[in-house]
């Protein structure tokens, strides 16, 4: 059982849905000690399960601010305005909070929170479940360097992450927090495609998504322009220009602009935890 005294390495997740399991088993997996880890839930029932699944601490929200040193908020945007009503007042100064939330900016905990306490914004990704996460971090104003290192060092162990303006943290949301969704949702239409074409589900599954693991390891390894990759499979005349054709008719570029767009609009209007 973890003691009653503050150490310097231990993390607690206030809330630990699909985003803050996703980190703390990373985390784990990263070498991080199971002792120095607590986690909290709504439901007791929840915090307790991943107590037993993970051997972290299952612990209320008020205890485990007091026990860490850093604290993840990964309630949802919603929930957040009752997490910190409850917590924070009782938050020390010298933690770091580093909140997970879609919208809400820092500023919105610094006033939530003792004067001066350090707040980090991340987005991070659900690939952190398989160390390819892309987290992107903002500090706010009172986060230091060495806050920053923190946190970096958090998320570097889970995948890649990347500092930027806060001003960007909504956009960043549209593209890499929602990102992943946006490509099974491709994987999914595409394995339906190929039932229309007569294959097998599991072979359709099977082939796009080695086909999207290919794609995107040339994507990362390569080094050439997603235009000139594109080139090289479509051949004159061929198959993929075909298809090619129906996307542009459908407006699929046209679509995906508007997407990302509607997605950082609705970051921007869950940021007073709105409904
Ligand atoms: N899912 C994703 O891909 C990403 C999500 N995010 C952000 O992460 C946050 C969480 O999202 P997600 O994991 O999907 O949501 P989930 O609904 O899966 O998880 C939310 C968690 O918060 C818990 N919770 C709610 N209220 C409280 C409270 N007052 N005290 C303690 N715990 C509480 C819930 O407990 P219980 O289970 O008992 O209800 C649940 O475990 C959001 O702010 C979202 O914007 C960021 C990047 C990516
Ligand atoms: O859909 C959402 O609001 C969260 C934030 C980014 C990914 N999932």
């Amino acid at each position: 059982m973890a003691s009653s005294v503050v150490h310097p390495q231990r993390i607690a997740f206030l809330g630990t849905g699909k985003i803050g399991e996703a980190l703390l088993s990373g985390l784990l997996r990263a070498g991080k000690h199971p002792a120095d880890v607590l986690v909290t839930a709504r439901r007791p029932e929840r915090a307790a399960e991943l107590a037993a699944r993970y051997g972290v601490r299952a612990s209320t929200n008020r205890e485990a601010a007091k026990l860490a040193d850093t604290l993840i908020l990964a309630v949802k945007p919603q929930d957040m305005g009752t997490l910190m009503e409850e917590l924070g007042p009782h938050v020390r100064a010298d933690r770091l909070v580093i909140s997970a939330a879609a919208g809400i900016p820092t500023r919105w905990f610094e006033a939530r929170l003792p004067a001066g306490t350090p707040v980090v914004r991340v987005m991070p990704n659900t690939p952190v479940l398989v160390d390819e996460g892309m987290s992107v971090i903002s500090g706010g104003s009172h986060a230091s360097e060495e806050h920053l290192l923190r946190t970096e060092q958090i998320f570097q162990s889970v995948g890649q992450a990347l500092r930027l303006p806060e001003a960007q943290q909504d956009a960043a949301t549209a593209l890499s927090g929602s990102g992943p969704a946006y490509f099974y949702y491709l994987v999914e239409a595409m394995t339906d495609a190929g039932i229309l074409l007569g294959l097998p589900r599991q072979v359709a599954h099977d082939l796009i998504v080695q086909s999207a693991i290919g794609a995107s390891v040339m994507l990362r390894d390569s080094g050439e322009h997603p235009v000139k990759l594109r080139e090289a499979v479509t051949s004159p005349a061929g198959t993929t220009i075909a298809a090619i054709r129906e996307l542009e008719n459908h407006g699929v570029r046209a679509a995906l602009l508007g997407a990302l767009e509607a997605a950082r609009d609705r970051s921007r209007e869950l940021a007073s935890g709105g409904k």
